[in-house]
């Protein structure tokens, strides 16, 4: 077919290009939309010189009489191949291509009559408003505004022979009502069959929306927006299936030499292929805006929110929710604030743009409709609209959480450890007294103390296998690690690692190294790799003093203090960090891991990073007691980024962590675990049935150090690839078949789970001696377990080198063997230790003064009763005695003590 532009018969069709089936037993599917916006071929209109790219045709006039284009405002070949491509991707026989979307309206009204009526929607573009008050004043059509988005508004306003075009926008701008295109068509035709169902697509684009499939006659859309994609250029297209229409429209656009320049073309056509990458990304970011300014409060208006009052209308009629979206906030000045405070967000009109815009529409592009008459139409004066561009999802939202911090429209809950919504006409008085509040500092004060905890773990298979990819088996320990923060608001930061040989050490805060590290967003995830500049910085600046014989400490100060600089950048609080574990430390049970979930929790919280349920669920006093109450109070993406930054401490701490001991530590309970980069699923999995399992740990109170010891076995396998590679797969078979056997413990029977679990434990240690990580010392543990009358399996668990063995103790080992075994192992300088395992991961104690347990109030050591008149400070802070009593309370006490405190609030 030829793409001739005859200006006295323009009318062409496009092929759509559905492929040919290459063969009759194999048909091919059609082309997806995003693959037909790519391909831009017009197979009747090859390039000479076969260029990949549509030339410009930049010439007025071509020579010669009678060829297929003489002068350009009739035809153009560039144009000719962008109205093909439009034509293809809008299910649409023809379109044309004009020089901006109010163009492409003006040349659509150009088929009106004087005495028409038009029915158009009541929430329409200010240009479109405009126009359409031109036409009514000048040319004598009568123009209907009526709620579109309710047929039945629209219905009684359809005459038989009057109404000529019914004017549909669907989402609306800026309001996002939805109009049901395709009821609409149906009712229009049925009851005035030659009016003309006209839509402006703009805000949706071809790629999510395609009205003409929906019963619509002539679609057109401004190209300056999602077509286009750059605001670059202005273009408007028109398209439509109907030779008379498509008849009136070329004679329009050849008369009036409003048709799009040939460079706008090539340009436009350039913009095309990219739009399914952008709008799909632009989508699921508008989305994560939306539910974002939803849970603060406002009222949100994008079709993808479930409460979207025509939601089920747009799923039926589109491909997606589109990059517009629009929220109140109750009061004008506000919004003018928050639009004025926002730096990513480019204040502008106009939207579909790869960059984000934020706008007023009723002081911008809605400004040129009376404002009673907006009034009229329910177009709220405070209205914000967000144009959601290509950017980073999470700098787009820190950037506007930051501009509706700024002006004051969300301020810091103190209590629920979150930014909440203020309620308008508070928004002024409440930055004042934040303002105040904070003082000319920037660092922020800090109201309370926070209490955290994390158990360490027992791997029963698959320890350092798991580091190249093998499946491991954890559980969490009844053992914690518990981190406290408390106000200081001096200028200074401490740390006091009770566990450490009681390593103390402060810092001023305004000295660490700042410049070292750029700031990283409220929502931004930290990159993969450790930041060693920021980790040389530490080491020559605060922690310069701390010689080699200091490595514990300053290992630990470092992983804490590179998370306060990374986390804290905003805040910079004044704190003291106190830590102290039941758990022994460098063990093979994870104190790392409990130790770097501990300081990455608190210094999430302090950073508001990490925020809690506001209305904890009612607790039953007697449950106070049991770790694993309060499970599931955490939600799972606090639990998610706490885990995150413990791998990133972990990384500090260890070198190479797989992370198992970092998820046992946050997520409790009994998992297997696969580090993610293997080629196969990774992540975790919980299993049941390890709960009941009772264990025996041995700590050799041999010292190690996990990091050399995982890199020791790295350096084997790079040195004998084949004989630590069958090391490994071998040690892999044991963890499927374990975890086979944990799963189907019910159908397998108690006995048969035991004998094999032994008989694996036995194995699996074989393994990890022929990797080179045990010791003698364990070694007698295992011996001295091993024989009878015991007959016990035992291997080592973490790390080895020393630290910890692990024995699995049947159900009917009896309770003087136990003594006899426990009495042995300690005569020989062990530490051994019955435990339960499978408790709660992370917990925070509530901060609500309604969970905490006055009665628990505590009794400082030397005082035999509570004195008579309570000690103000006691009572009135809460904070003081934790801090008092986490110092000196004995081991064995502190598990209960803490306990006792509160409601925990677990992962
Ligand atoms: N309670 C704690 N307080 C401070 N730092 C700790 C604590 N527990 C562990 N650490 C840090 O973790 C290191 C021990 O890590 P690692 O050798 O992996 O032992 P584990 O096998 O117990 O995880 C310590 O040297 C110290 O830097
Ligand atoms: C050896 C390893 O598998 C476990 C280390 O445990 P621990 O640090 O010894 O508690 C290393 C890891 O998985 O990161």
């Amino acid at each position: 077919m030829s793409p001739t532009i005859d200006t006295k018969s323009p009318v062409v069709h496009h092929d759509l290009p559905t492929p040919d089936p290459e063969s009759p037993t194999r048909t091919r599917q059609p082309y997806k939309l995003s693959t037909l916006c790519v391909a831009v071929e017009n197979p009747s209109m090859k390039d000479q010189y076969g260029s990949s790219s549509v030339p410009i045709y930049q010439s007025a006039t071509f020579k010669g009489v009678g060829n297929e284009y003489d002068y350009s405002r009739s035809g153009n070949p560039t144009r000719s191949h962008l109205e093909h491509h439009i034509a293809k991707i809008s299910s649409a026989a023809r379109a044309f291509a004009v020089s901006s979307g109010m163009a492409a309206l003006d040349v659509i009204l150009r088929l009106l009559r004087p005495g028409d009526e038009i029915i158009a929607g009541d929430d329409l573009y200010g240009g479109t408003n405009r126009l359409l008050t031109f036409i009514r004043t000048h040319v004598g059509v009568t123009v209907h505004h009526v709620d579109t988005t309710d047929p039945n508004a629209v219905i009684p306003f359809i005459h038989p022979t009057k109404t000529a075009m019914v004017l549909l926008e669907s989402p609306t701008n800026p309001l996002l009502k939805i109009a049901d295109l395709a009821l609409i068509s149906k009712e229009v035709k049925e009851r005035a069959p030659n009016a003309i169902v006209v839509v402006d697509n703009t805000m949706m684009s071809p790629y999510l929306q395609r009205p003409l499939e929906h019963g619509a006659d002539i679609v057109y859309d401004s190209a300056t927006k999602y077509l286009s994609g750059h605001h670059d250029l202005m273009a408007g297209m028109i398209t439509c299936n109907r030779d008379d229409l498509a008849k009136q429209i070329a004679f329009t656009i050849n008369s009036v030499g409003n048709a799009l320049t040939p460079i706008d073309c090539f340009l436009l056509l350039r913009g095309v292929k990219t739009m399914a990458v952008r709008m799909d990304r632009q989508q699921a970011t508008s989305q994560l805006v939306a539910t974002y300014l939803h849970s603060l409060g406002f009222k949100v208006h994008y079709p993808g929110l479930p409460d979207h009052p025509g939601r089920e209308i747009h799923q039926r009629i589109s491909d997606g929710n589109g990059a517009v979206l629009s929220f109140e906030t109750g009061d004008k000045e506000l919004s003018e604030k928050i639009v004025g405070s926002t730096r990513l967000w480019g204040i502008s009109v106009s939207f579909g743009c790869v960059n984000s815009l934020i706008s007023m529409p009723c002081v911008m592009s809605h400004a040129s409709i009376d404002p009673a008459i907006r009034a009229a139409r329910g177009l709220p004066e405070d209205l914000i609209r967000l144009c959601v561009g290509i950017e980073d999802s999470s700098d787009l939202l820190d950037d506007l959480e930051h501009a509706l911090v700024d002006a004051g429209a969300i301020a810091l809950s103190a209590q629920q450890n979150k930014y909440v919504r203020v309620p308008p006409g508070h928004a002024a008085l409440n930055k004042a007294v934040e303002q105040l509040a904070i003082g000319s500092s920037n660092s922020r004060g800090v109201e309370h103390e926070w209490f955290v905890s994390a158990p360490g773990k027992v791997i029963l298979f698959g320890e350092h296998a798991v580091v190249h990819g093998v499946t491991a088996i954890a559980a969490s320990v009844d053992l914690r690690c518990y981190g406290l923060t408390t106000p200081r608001n001096d200028g200074k930061l401490s740390a006091h690692f009770n566990d450490i040989n009681d390593f103390q050490a402060e810092w001023d805060i305004e000295s660490l190294p700042w410049g070292a590290s750029a700031p990283l967003g409220h929502h931004e995830r930290h990159p993969e790799d450790l930041d060693q500049q920021l980790i040389e910085a530490i080491h020559a600046g605060p922690l310069r003093e701390l010689g080699p014989d200091k490595d514990q400490a300053r290992n630990a100060a470092l992983a804490f203090l590179y998370m306060y600089i990374k986390l804290t950048n905003a805040e910079r609080p004044s704190v003291h960090f106190d830590v102290r574990a039941t758990l022994p430390v460098g063990a093979g049970l994870g104190s790392s891991a409990s130790f770097s979930t501990c300081a990455a929790t608190a210094l999430l919280l302090l950073s508001h990073r990490v925020t809690l349920p506001s209305i904890p669920p009612p607790i039953s006093a007697e449950h106070l007691h049991l770790s694993h109450h309060g499970r599931h109070a955490l939600e799972k993406h606090n639990a998610e980024e706490a885990n995150r930054w413990a791998f990133i401490a972990e990384k500090i701490l260890h070198g190479n962590p797989s992370g198992v001991d970092n998820s046992v530590a946050v997520f409790g309970g009994a998992l297997t675990y696969n580090r993610p980069g293997f080629g196969k699923p990774s992540g975790m999995e919980s299993i049941q049935g390890f709960g009941s399992l009772r264990f025996l740990l041995t700590n050799s109170k041999v010292p190690r150090d996990t990091k050399k010891l995982v890199a020791g076995v790295g350096l084997m396998k790079q040195e004998q690839p084949e004989v630590v590679g069958s090391i490994l797969d071998s040690i892999e078979n044991i963890s499927a078949q374990a975890k086979r056997s944990l799963a189907d413990s019910t159908e397998f029977g108690r006995e048969n789970l035991l004998r094999d679990l032994s008989v694996m434990i036995s194995e699996n240690h074989k393994h990890l001696v022929s990797l080179g990580v045990s010791h003698p010392s364990l070694e007698i543990i295992r011996e001295k377990t091993a024989a009878p009358p015991y007959n016990l399996s035992t291997k080592l668990t973490g790390a080895g080198g020393g630290g910890c063995a692990v024995t699995l103790i049947p159900d009917d080992f009896s309770d003087t063997s136990m003594k006899d075994l426990l009495s042995e192992l300690t005569e020989c300088g062990f530490d051994p230790y019955l435990t339960s395992v499978g408790g709660s991961g992370l917990g925070i104690l509530s901060p609500y003064p309604e969970h905490r347990n006055t009665s628990a109030k505590d009794i400082h050591p030397g005082q035999v009763t509570p004195p008579e008149t309570p000690d103000e400070a006691n009572t009135s802070d809460p904070g003081d005695s934790i801090k008092a009593s986490f110092e000196t309370k004995s081991l064995l006490e502190l598990t209960g003590w803490a306990q006792n405190l509160g409601k925990w609030l677990y992962v």
